[in-house]
């Protein structure tokens, strides 16, 4: 996990480095022991970057680190900030849970006009890549969530669950073959 995170997030931030410009404040909700964070901060040091996470992991988080670490429960609430991030997350959860994340998420950030948003980095599946190397790597990926009893969204799934917790709108940018940056606008 520690070694895809920081692989797939050199690609997003060389390539979607747009996404991040701007932002003020983030939370990495369910964020680990914040590598992703941790390389958000040093690629753009004026986003103060924190992470939501179990009190458990909490307790193992680096202190030699410009991250925050917050102890608590996405289900309950989490913490205010300018945007939300979650990376490899939703997959694990069925899609009433991932209403009720993204809705405490809603809670958190402020209006689109004043650069609210949620960024979630995760699959969207479906597409009609004629990439071998894509396709493969979605194969990969398939078996992974089978392993973990995970679900595999496509664009429509997404905006099911992104409209049911009362976002407005959504952009999907391509990272590398099925990976996307779901940006989700309140
Ligand atoms: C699949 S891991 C993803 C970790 C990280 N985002 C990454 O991409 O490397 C899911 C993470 O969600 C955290 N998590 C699970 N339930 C949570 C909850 N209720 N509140 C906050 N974090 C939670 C777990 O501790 C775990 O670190």
């Amino acid at each position: 996990m520690l070694s895809d995170s920081h692989f797939i997030m050199d690609i997003a931030i060389k390539e979607c480095a747009h996404v991040f410009q701007g932002i003020s404040s983030l939370v990495d909700i369910g964020g680990g022991l914040g590598a992703v964070a941790q390389a958000i901060s040093a690629a753009f040091p004026s986003v103060k970057c924190s992470v939501l996470e179990l009190d458990h992991v909490v307790s193992k988080a680096p202190s030699d680190t410009q991250v925050h670490y917050i102890g608590g429960d996405m289900f309950e609430s989490v913490p205010p900030a300018n945007a939300m991030f979650l990376k490899w997350v939703l997959h694990d959860w069925g899609d009433a849970d991932c209403i009720k994340i993204l809705k405490n998420c809603k809670k958190a950030i402020p209006p689109r006009d004043a650069g609210g948003k949620v960024i979630i980095l995760d699959m969207v599946i479906g597409g009609q890549s004629s990439n071998i190397k894509h396709k493969e790597t979605q194969v990969l990926f398939d078996l992974y969530i089978m392993f973990i009893n995970g679900v595999e969204r496509d664009e429509q799934e997404w905006k099911k669950i992104i409209f049911e917790a009362g976002f407005s709108d959504y952009k999907i940018i391509p990272v590398l073959g099925v990976r996307s940056i779901i940006e989700v606008y309140p």
